[in-house]
């Protein structure tokens, strides 16, 4: 077994009593009356809620080494994600699947939901942390092949904005035989339940 830390989670920089503060004027400079008992927490409550909202959770990435040969596809489905995108800091939701080929070792299951959440913790774009888990695994656990995708709810698109309420965005990063092979592509696909390919 190898444990492989992941990164250093970056508690300096964070200060909740001038995050408090600062929420506190935001919503004052938008016309919102904090006077009232039901209020008064909110600034806050604001400030924990970003603060966990942006800030990743470290864990260590467990493998194990692949004595059976496996060499077929490992696929996790419909893993939950939230995160926020960096233009408005307003929530994103939905799922990713995530699959690999493996070489000469295999993964802890729950280390592909890890990895999402791991990079979902930050202001993101769908693009962006696509991207971010497939190098990731590509580069920790060295495998055939990587295939990652996400679909997700933009609230900054469905509840303001264009209002595109159900509008969801699909995004896909394959490396390797997953990219390289349309065998293996497509049985990505259908394995993910995204059709042919
Ligand atoms: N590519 C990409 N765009 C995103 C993501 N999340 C939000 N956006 C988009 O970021 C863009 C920001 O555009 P701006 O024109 O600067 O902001 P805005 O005036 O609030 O735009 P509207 O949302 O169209 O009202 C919008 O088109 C959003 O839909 C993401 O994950 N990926
Ligand atoms: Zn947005």
């Amino acid at each position: 077994m190898t444990l492989t830390p992941l990164r250093v989670v970056r508690d300096q920089g964070r200060d909740l009593e001038a995050a408090e503060r600062a929420a506190a004027d935001f919503l004052t400079a938008l016309g919102v009356e904090l006077d009232s008992d039901s209020l008064a927490e909110t600034p806050g409550r604001m400030a924990r809620a970003y603060a966990e909202l942006l800030s990743p959770r470290e864990f260590r990435l467990t493998t194990f080494p692949n004595d059976e040969g496996y060499d077929e596809l490992v696929l996790a489905r419909a893993i939950p994600i939230r995160s926020v995108c960096e233009h408005h800091l307003l929530p994103f939701v939905g799922v990713a699947h995530v699959g690999y080929l493996p070489g000469t070792r295999i993964l802890g299951l729950s280390k592909l939901a890890r990895v999402v959440e791991l990079f979902a913790h930050g202001p993101q774009v769908q693009e962006r942390l696509t991207k971010q888990v497939a190098d990731w695994l590509a580069e920790h656990l060295r495998p055939k092949g990587v295939g990652v995708v996400i679909e997700a709810e933009h609230l900054c698109m469905t509840l303001r904005g264009v209002r595109a309420a159900g509008a969801s965005t699909i995004t896909s990063t394959l490396l390797g035989e997953l990219r390289e092979d349309p065998r293996s592509r497509a049985e990505f696909f259908i394995l993910a339940g995204l059709g042919q390919g």
